[in-house]
């Protein structure tokens, strides 16, 4: 197939040191060399942005020290890969990642000195790692004989709202991305844009949530009307569970945006879960492939699902950390004002909920969360709801789900995965099928998930050795 234009997107293991860049600007470069021209995305180095966050609360909590030393670790790292990808110690990029360090010790001793760490302060020491791993990536490309020139999100374009932490892009994003970009594409130069970060109208820097790279290319993807968007990973494509946790899960070959946001949303890390959306309204495709074996067709992510005959589940997924809030008070939850101010108070505190069940004697609603989010769904409730209620945090849960469109209409599916369950005496403590029929999902024990995973993935016969 021959492309116009492809987005790559390099995640933080493909971005992980000198090695691995070189590799992603060879797996970039080799399609720009037969004519395709190709936008960059990057993440951060793996394990930068956890380090960021750390060193943040380190300084919000008055320990300068312990945060400088992470920031002094960090810059090695960056100066090391520079120099391994060729960098003289005066060149732009040395002067780029040091400059960088300079302000981001500076922003971090703002929130040493104001021991207050806000959402926005958060979403600008975060988004440094992206801005660090763009330069060292332009580098790479250009060594290997292409013109790079690399952008944070808010310079290529990427114009989100002020939800700092998890900021969505605004309409005019997509207005916006295509006059940045356009113009270094037909003057033959390969744009590298920093992931998983924008800004907003006033200049403020925003992040769109962990694994956010996923999102700016597709954001970037739509609004250049790329052929393709390809996210490069450090497995063969979408699998039909974890492969950590599933030694012989599966390469599924096909999925629909739907299928992929169901279990990208029920915990599968390989996507975000909003990745998709962008490319919907478009028809883009998707296609996740494995920087190992860059011939590999990987999953492709399109529009259509593809039923397999006799597999009406793809895959398994779970959520781990999730903590069951149980509202209870017999007679009183039976009052639709009452079930009202329940979901009023998790919507002010802006809650995911996983899922949620209400009993049919209606005394009882239960809420899945994820257990840091279960302190303050707590303290919501019991600010926002009558006192009659009792409000009770279970923690120690994980949510199993199965996704797969060929269960739409398909009998015996949940009693296959109920039937796996018990088999491995598994306790069920929520159950809840989505209107979509995409997915099935089941709140069990956190001590269980692993073997109840191994279980549903053999019961559905989703295993190499099975399938
Ligand atoms: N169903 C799944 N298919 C593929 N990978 C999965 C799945 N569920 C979890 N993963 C994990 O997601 C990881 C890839 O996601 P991530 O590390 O965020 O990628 P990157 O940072 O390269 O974009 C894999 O290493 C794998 O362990
Ligand atoms: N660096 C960000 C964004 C991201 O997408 O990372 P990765 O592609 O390594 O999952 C994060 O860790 O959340």
């Amino acid at each position: 197939m021959s492309y116009d234009l492809l987005v790559m997107k390099f995640g933080g293991t493909n971005m992980q040191d000198s090695r691995a860049i070189r590799h992603s600007a060879s797996l970039a470069a080799r399609s720009v060399r037969v004519g395709v021209k190709v936008v960059v995305v990057v993440s951060a180095m793996a394990g930068v942005t956890n380090q960021l966050l750390k060193l943040a609360d380190a300084a919000q909590s008055g320990d300068i020290a312990a945060a400088n030393d992470e920031i002094a670790l960090m810059r090695t790292r960056h100066f090391t890969a520079a120099q391994e990808l060729g960098a003289a110690p005066d060149s732009i990029t040395v002067r780029e990642i040091r400059e960088m360090h300079e302000t981001l010790r500076q922003a971090v001793y703002g929130v040493y000195l104001l021991r207050e760490l806000t959402p926005r302060s958060r979403d600008l020491i975060v988004a440094f790692g992206e801005r660090l791993s763009a330069p060292l990536m332009s580098l790479a490309l250009e060594q290997d004989g292409l013109r790079a020139h690399h952008l944070s999100g808010g310079e290529a374009g990427i114009l989100t709202d002020s939800h700092f932490g998890n900021a969505k892009p605004m309409p005019n994003t997509y207005e916006r991305v295509k006059d940045r970009l356009s113009g270094l594409l037909s003057a033959g130069v390969t744009p590298v844009v920093a992931g998983f970060m924008g800004e907003t109208e006033k200049g403020a820097i925003t992040t769109l949530g962990r694994g956010g790279t996923d999102f700016s290319a597709t954001i970037v993807g739509k609004a250049l009307g790329a052929d393709e968007v390809w996210a490069w990973k450090d497995v063969d494509g979408v699998m039909s569970a974890d492969p950590r946790v599933v030694k012989d899960a599966q390469n599924i070959e096909v999925l629909s945006y739907g299928e992929v946001m169901e279990l990208a949303y029920f915990g599968a890390k390989v996507l975000h879960p909003l990745a998709v959306t962008p490319l919907q309204e478009s028809g883009i495709p998707l296609r996740v492939k494995s920087a190992a074996d860059p011939d590999f067709p990987g999953t492709l992510v399109q529009a259509q699902p593809r039923d397999e005959d006799g597999h009406p589940v793809k895959a398994v997924t779970a959520i781990r950390n999730v903590s069951i809030i149980n509202v209870s008070g017999a007679g009183v939850l039976g009052i639709p004002e009452v079930i009202a101010s329940v979901f009023d108070a998790i919507a002010r505190e802006n809650v995911t909920l996983l899922m949620v069940s209400q009993s049919s004697s209606m005394s009882n609603v239960s809420l899945a969360v994820q257990t840091v989010d279960a302190e303050r769904t707590l303290a919501a409730l019991r600010a926002g709801v009558s006192l009659e209620l009792k409000v009770e945090e279970q923690p120690g849960v994980a949510v199993l789900a199965i996704v797969g469109s060929g269960m739409r209409g398909q009998k015996g599916v949940s009693a296959r995965m109920f039937t796996a369950l018990a088999d491995q005496d598994v306790n069920v403590l929520m159950i809840s099928q989505g209107s979509s029929e995409l997915n099935v999902s089941v709140a069990v024990e956190a001590a269980h998930v692993d073997a109840a995973t191994l279980a549903v993935h053999r019961a559905f016969g989703l295993g190499a050795a099975t399938a």
